[in-house]
């Protein structure tokens, strides 16, 4: 089943126009990344799935219901969905538990209310803390509390705006776990929303890039990661680089380019013509001889067991590129880099237009 179906919607916000023409299919029981950089309308798309935004155009289904379009807006208690803030918005005078009861109140009586309190602190693990206050509790402790009263209710969706945001590296990472456990253990769909890339790929089985209140791509991580189908999405995910190249000849998926002097033939979906050839880290090796490229080793630092080299291709038009090498080479020397996979795209496959600069204030 469908669990979510957006077509059209848009918002603005006086007069700059913050989400343009969003469509958008999400199955059941998915967990998906709203994913891009500050201001491209992440929230504003989250808040019109609640509904504490109206949109200005567009229709949006929650299961076989419209919540939203032209003359509908179900107001957000009535959507059967769960939301989680960076703020955690938790009661302070109240206990974890009280917390969590406060959220079954008009759903349930006291005593099934009780136990599925129990319950969903124990599913988080603060079943020992249900009489703490806030106050008393850590970061992650509190995020834990906030995520078991959203999901006390069962809701069909559980929404989250950056609710890693207030955390170390270390608790972000247990954390994205227990999101992933939880999603497993209740079936709920799950949106979350972050500008971290690693944080998506981390837990999403769907990823939606957006750029400038559009979605530039959505898919699978994977799909993301191999297949981009815009240079933004292609820097974006993974770490990614793009390169300028010439298409000469495109058939069953792979594309001859020239990049340079050089010739190559790698997977693609691109008319002859101008494109991008998107990269990563491990598609680049080290070459014995000049390679497709030549380049200037300018840093590198020891990362998970092998050393990260940054190098600027001696072409100017060229981004900056990483590999990742056994061991470290001499700052400044000058290198050889065969491409041996690869993704191509064609130049017209751009991201939307950017918005008015207002809409990015
Ligand atoms: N209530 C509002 N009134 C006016 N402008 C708003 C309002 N809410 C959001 N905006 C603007 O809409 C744009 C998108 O905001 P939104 O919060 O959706 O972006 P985002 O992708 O979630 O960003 P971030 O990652 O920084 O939180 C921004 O330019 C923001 O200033």
């Amino acid at each position: 089943m469908t669990q979510i179906r957006a077509s059209g919607l848009s918002k603005s916000f006086g007069g700059s126009p913050v989400l343009s023409g969003i469509d958008l299919a999400l199955p059941a029981g998915a967990f998906l990344a709203l994913l891009g950089p500050s201001g491209c309308g992440k929230t504003t798309l989250l808040r019109l799935i609640a509904g504490l935004e109206l949109a200005d155009a567009g229709t949006l289904q929650l299961g076989d219901r419209t919540v939203a379009g032209p003359a509908v807006h179900v107001p957000p208690e009535a959507r059967a969905l769960g939301m989680v803030f960076q703020s955690y918005a938790l009661w302070p005078n109240m206990t974890v538990a009280g917390n969590v009861d406060f959220a079954l109140q008009s759903r349930l009586p006291g005593p099934p209310r009780r136990a599925r309190t129990a319950e969903m602190l124990q599913a988080v693990g603060l079943g020992h803390l249900a009489d703490r206050r806030p106050h008393e509790l850590s970061g992650g402790q509190r995020q834990r509390v906030a995520l078991a009263r959203a999901l006390a209710p069962s809701p069909q969706l559980l929404l989250l705006d950056e609710p890693l945001a207030n955390l170390d590296a270390h608790l972000r990472h247990r954390m994205l776990a227990e999101f992933r456990r939880l999603h497993t253990a209740t079936g709920t769909t799950f949106i979350l929303v972050t500008h971290d890339q690693d944080e998506a790929m981390a837990v999403a089985t769907h990823i939606a890039v957006m750029d400038g209140g559009r979605i530039a791509q959505m898919g699978t991580p994977e799909t993301l990661y191999r297949r981009p189908a815009t240079p933004m999405v292609a820097r974006f995910i993974g770490h990614g680089a793009t390169l300028p190249v010439e298409v000469l000849a495109h058939d069953a998926g792979r594309c001859r380019i020239r990049l340079g002097n050089g010739r190559l033939e790698l997977p693609g979906r691109a008319a002859p013509g101008p494109g991008w050839l998107c990269l990563h880290r491990e598609d680049l090796r080290l070459a014995q001889g000049s390679g497709h490229l030549r380049a200037e080793v300018l840093s590198h630092s020891f990362q998970n067991g092998t050393w990260l080299t940054h190098v600027l291709p001696r072409d100017a038009e060229l981004d900056l590129l990483s590999l990742s090498l056994p061991e470290p080479l001499s700052l400044g020397a000058e290198i050889g880099i065969d491409i041996v996979q690869g993704w191509v795209i064609e130049e017209t496959a751009a991201a939307p237009a950017p918005l008015p600069e207002a809409a990015h204030a």
